[in-house]
């Protein structure tokens, strides 16, 4: 090996298997690679042939120093364009993904032409790569692709387990008005009720496994020589304090897909991270519509609806009479294909696009789009709020109910719709959203927001800075020792 290879810094990188984390990690990887670094991204082997399966015409190049290695989940195999089933990949990370990790280490080291790993970045829900570093005797850091809200609010489970407030008694907690109970003691979280912390504690099994999977994986990124956080320092502030007096180690680096419009041209061209394939016919449709004009409906890779939701969804949007960009995914109805009423289909035809993916990022920053319906994923917040988009918050699972708290109270630039709106409410919101005063108010707050993300992640910004820093002070600590 030349001496220009073998002293390249090395990072293996290793999101947990899903779209919303793959996504975050493939930026934070392409921007080490744009510094100089070698780097092995690391994917399931179903989320790896996905990801080939996926790519557009551009992204077929690879770039030099830029490897793929594929862990086995120990599913089912599927070649199905799906999202897979949570609970048994979750274990499957906690049981099976540390040994190939270390062989894959191992592997990287006989081969001549790569550099030895130097480093690791390992998703946040999987502290395996804490257990990794420790045994190769690497410096690691966590990232987690989620909310710092939701990172906090998880760090409370065991609290709110002392304090009887989970599990649950019954069933009945649900609807009897106990979901209001507020919670005004986390610190550093503002305006909290029961129903906004992640959804995990709605469960009347004191061993819950999603419950203890997440609360398990939260306390131990604590154990990591440091935390990344896809957010930006003033976006969380109040959190991020108070995480930082319990952990100091903490570098906010996001938006990371804003971060990242910094990266030279064969960086964004180069392989993607949608494991669907993207219609890029969504990017020309939108760019013969009114600026502002379009209302634009995702609900993420992994949420699911009833029919009877995605029906009256489909009338309010229609008697909205706004132009629309729906994403349906083919899997968004439990095992099912979707096929909307004909009806439905004639009334829209001339004011909607339907299709089953997009290029959201960069449909966000289309300036036809004038609001968003979102499950509240925290990517599609960040993209929301780097496109200057207001949203309408319909949360489903996990941290979505907090960050759909943060946005539509402490940030000001959502409304939430109830999750069984009919299609009465769903057409006011849609108006309320795309022509009434609420709806202007709120997006001026999201162009504040949008602009304070602009400076965050530019030269000289703190979410710039901090990812120098943990380059620095964390990945290449020991390289300059
Ligand atoms: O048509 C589409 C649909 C989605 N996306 C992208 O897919 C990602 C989806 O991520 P997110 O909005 O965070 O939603 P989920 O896929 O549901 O994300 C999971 O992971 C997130 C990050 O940890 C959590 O915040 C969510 O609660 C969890 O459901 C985003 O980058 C989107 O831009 C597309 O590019 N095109």
């Amino acid at each position: 090996m030349g001496s220009a290879v073998a002293n390249k810094p090395h990072a293996i990188c290793i999101p947990f298997p899903f779209q919303g984390h793959i996504t975050p990690f493939m930026y934070f990887a392409k921007l080490l690679h744009s510094r100089g670094f070698h780097i092995t991204f690391v994917n399931t082997e179903f989320n790896h042939s996905r990801l080939m399966r996926s790519r557009v015409s551009d992204q077929l190049k690879g770039l030099p120093d830029f490897r793929f290695e594929t862990i086995p989940d120990g599913l089912p195999s599927s070649n199905r364009d799906a999202t897979q089933d949570i609970p048994s990949l979750c274990g499957s990370t906690q049981n099976y993904f540390l040994a190939p990790l270390i062989d894959i280490v191992g592997k990287l080291k006989s081969l001549s032409v790569v550099p030895d790993v130097t480093c690791i970045v390992c998703d946040g829900l999987m502290s395996m790569g804490i257990k990794a570093a420790e045994q190769l005797g690497l410096p690691e850091v966590q990232l987690w692709t989620s909310s710092t809200c939701g990172f906090m609010a998880i760090l409370q489970y065991r609290e709110l387990v002392k304090r009887g407030l989970t599990p649950f008694k019954d069933e009945s907690c649900l609807t009897n008005g106990y979901l209001d109970t507020p919670i005004d003691w986390i610190p550093g979280l503002r305006n909290m009720r029961l129903k906004d912390i992640p959804t995990l504690i709605r469960t009347t099994d004191p061993n819950d496994f999603m419950f203890k999977f997440v609360q398990d994986e939260v306390e131990n990124c604590l154990k990591a020589p440091a935390i990344i956080f896809n957010t930006f320092y003033d976006l969380e502030h109040e959190v991020l304090d108070e995480i930082e007096h319990i952990f100091p180690n903490v570098y906010t680096v996001g938006p990371l897909a804003m971060l990242g419009q910094h990266l030279p041209e064969s960086e964004v061209k180069s392989m993607g991270s949608n494991l669907w394939k993207e219609d890029s016919s969504c990017l020309q449709w939108l760019n013969k519509q009114a600026p502002g004009s379009v209302f634009y409906v995702n609900f993420g890779s992994i949420t699911v609806m009833t029919e009877k939701q995605l029906i009256e969804f489909a009338w309010g949007l229609a008697n909205s009479k706004h132009p629309f960009l729906w994403i349906i995914r083919p899997d968004v109805i439990m095992g099912d294909s979707i096929t909307l009423p004909q009806e439905f289909m004639e009334e829209t035809k001339e004011r909607g696009l339907i299709s089953s993916w997009c290029a959201q990022d960069q449909v966000l920053l289309h300036p036809s789009v004038g609001g968003f319906l979102t499950h509240c994923g925290w990517n599609s917040t960040l993209e929301s709020i780097s496109g200057g988009v207001p949203m309408v918050c319909w949360p489903f699972f996990a941290e979505q109910q907090t960050n759909c708290r943060y946005a539509c109270v402490n940030w000001d630039i959502g409304m939430e719709i109830d999750n069984n709106a009919e299609r009465e409410e769903v057409e006011v919101i849609v108006r309320e959203m795309m022509e009434g005063e609420k709806g202007k108010n709120l997006r001026e707050k999201a162009f504040e927001w949008k602009d304070m993300a602009q400076k965050a992640t530019k030269e000289g910004g703190s979410s710039h800075n901090n990812f120098d820093r943990v380059i620095k002070e964390v990945l290449l600590a020991k390289m300059c020792n």
